[in-house]
């Protein structure tokens, strides 16, 4: 299985050697060149296998040569052993045919311990093999920095510095990311947006000498292996509703648009998905290019659900580089135009996106609403993520089972559901003294200057 980029001309790659890498040196995106193709008996044999047995079965044919049948099985073991949940990822009815699943029982409550879990262990065990040591630089709304600090703090191989925009995150995401003692982990509060940290760890990739001096490796979603990972549980809980037997469509919360390709692999490996349906808060970039053809940013507002606040949605280019029928100078010329403010989606490719994914967006009140009214009705504490999903889901319902992905839990969101409830939803018990630890972290200016000298100057010393 070898790695292209999604701009064409960057160098071919096996998994291992993309994992690694982060961004194309091009400055698109890895994809596999081919999606391996599941059979229907292969799918429907998953029915009643544990999480890790899935795991293993739908991601084995992504990893080549990289890592040995019982090595990669021994990685997802130690990746999914911390989850408070035996299935991993529980599915709960919310109505007659619609689902919940429950993605925030991993050691930080949100959906991208699923990845970055086993993102740490495969690093982890790939620069056991090679002697190197890594810079990884990532951006967070949140989420991602609170799990990718649970991942690496204290490896000895690698130094990890998260930018997350200052007062842009829950108090919980971010003293999750302040906390850590550990001397190899790093928080940055910068003065800017979730857009303006992407867009600096995406400056820091293209800037060759930064990158090769440091040896700057990613795990935002820019990293294949994080979209790979999230593949998993579109399989695991297609199947328990009855798949490949019966179709299902999935609702998913959605930003940097990582999550919901992970569910177009799954249909693209065979898995009879008949809609993806992209859920935005206020910051409705993706629903607006669905519906209208215009992909065109009007700035980041910030929401209850701040882990959406994103405009300039990366994996968003993986989509169109399948849409574009895998053009990488097509692609190359519409990352370019961006550099404006947006583009024009072509009619065929419109088409195309239209075939696979549907949308739909949630007001902040909208948001609230659902998470009084889901809770009334089913009980269900709701965080604001997974309730913009239930409430776009709703608009969704068909003869087809749909499956609201639950991003994270509602301990990380804990006024916007106490606006909704009157209730404070408890943090598990392992992260009761969170409010007691003393934090850590640096304020920086938006200065892609300022960043890339003081990642210098902390791992040199
Ligand atoms: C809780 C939560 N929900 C939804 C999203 C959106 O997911 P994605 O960025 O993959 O679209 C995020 C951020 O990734 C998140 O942290
Ligand atoms: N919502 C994310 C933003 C980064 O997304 P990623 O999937 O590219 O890491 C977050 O919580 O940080």
């Amino acid at each position: 299985m070898k790695y292209i980029s999604t701009r064409g001309t960057a160098p071919i790659l096996t998994f291992g050697e993309a994992m690694m890498t982060g961004l194309a040196r091009d400055g698109g995106l890895y994809v596999p060149q081919t999606i391996p193709v599941m059979a229907r008996e292969e799918i429907a044999a998953l029915a009643g296998c544990s999480y890790e047995d899935i795991a293993f079965k739908v991601m084995r044919p992504y990893l080549g040569e990289t890592f040995g049948d019982d090595e990669f099985r021994a990685l997802i073991a130690a990746a999914y052993k911390p989850f408070g949940h035996l299935a991993r990822a529980p599915l709960v009815q919310m109505g007659p045919n619609h689902f919940l699943l429950e993605l925030f029982h991993g050691p930080t409550l949100a959906f991208k311990d699923f990845a970055m879990q086993l993102i740490g262990q495969m690093m982890q065990a790939a620069l056991a093999k090679s002697g190197e040591r890594v810079t990884i630089v990532g951006a967070t709304s949140g989420d991602t920095g609170s799990a990718a600090m649970e991942a690496f703090r204290g490896l000895a191989n690698v130094d990890l510095f998260i930018l997350y925009p200052h007062g842009r995150v829950s108090e919980v995401q971010r003293r999750q990311m302040t906390t850590p003692s550990e001397a190899n982990v790093h928080a940055f509060a910068v003065d800017g947006d979730f857009d303006d940290c992407q867009a600096r760890v995406k400056d820091m990739f293209n800037d060759f000498a930064f990158r090769d001096g440091v040896q700057l490796a990613g795990v935002n979603s820019i990293n294949w292996a994080r979209v790979l990972a999230q593949v998993v549980y579109y399989f695991s809980s297609a199947v328990s509703l009855g798949a490949p037997h019966r179709a299902v469509s999935f609702t998913v919360p959605t930003g940097n648009f990582g999550d919901i390709f992970a569910g177009y692999i799954a249909r693209q490996m065979g898995l009879p998905i008949e809609k993806l349906v992209i859920a935005t808060n206020h910051n409705d970039i993706l629903h607006r290019a669905l519906t209208s053809g215009e992909y065109r940013t009007n700035g980041v507002k910030p929401s209850m659900s701040p882990s959406m606040d994103i405009q300039v949605s990366s994996n968003f280019e993986r989509a169109l580089f399948h849409a574009y029928g895998s053009d990488g100078r097509a692609i190359a010329q519409l990352m370019d135009e961006m550099k404006s403010g947006g583009f024009h989606i072509s009619q065929g490719a419109l088409e195309s996106l239209r075939s696979t994914f549907a949308s739909g967006r949630c007001s902040e009140e909208e948001t609230t609403a659902t998470i009084t009214r889901e809770y009334v009705r089913t009980g269900e504490i709701l965080c604001p993520h997974s309730a913009v999903g239930v409430k776009v889901a709703n608009e969704h319902l068909g003869a087809t089972p749909m499956i609201t992905l639950a991003t994270a839990h509602p301990a990380k969101f804990p006024d916007a559901v106490l606006d909704a409830i009157g209730q404070r939803p408890d943090l598990p018990p392992r992260m009761a003294d969170l409010f007691d630890r003393r934090e850590r972290l640096t304020r920086v200016p938006n200065d892609l200057g300022r960043l890339q000298s003081l990642i210098r100057e902390r791992i040199a010393s």
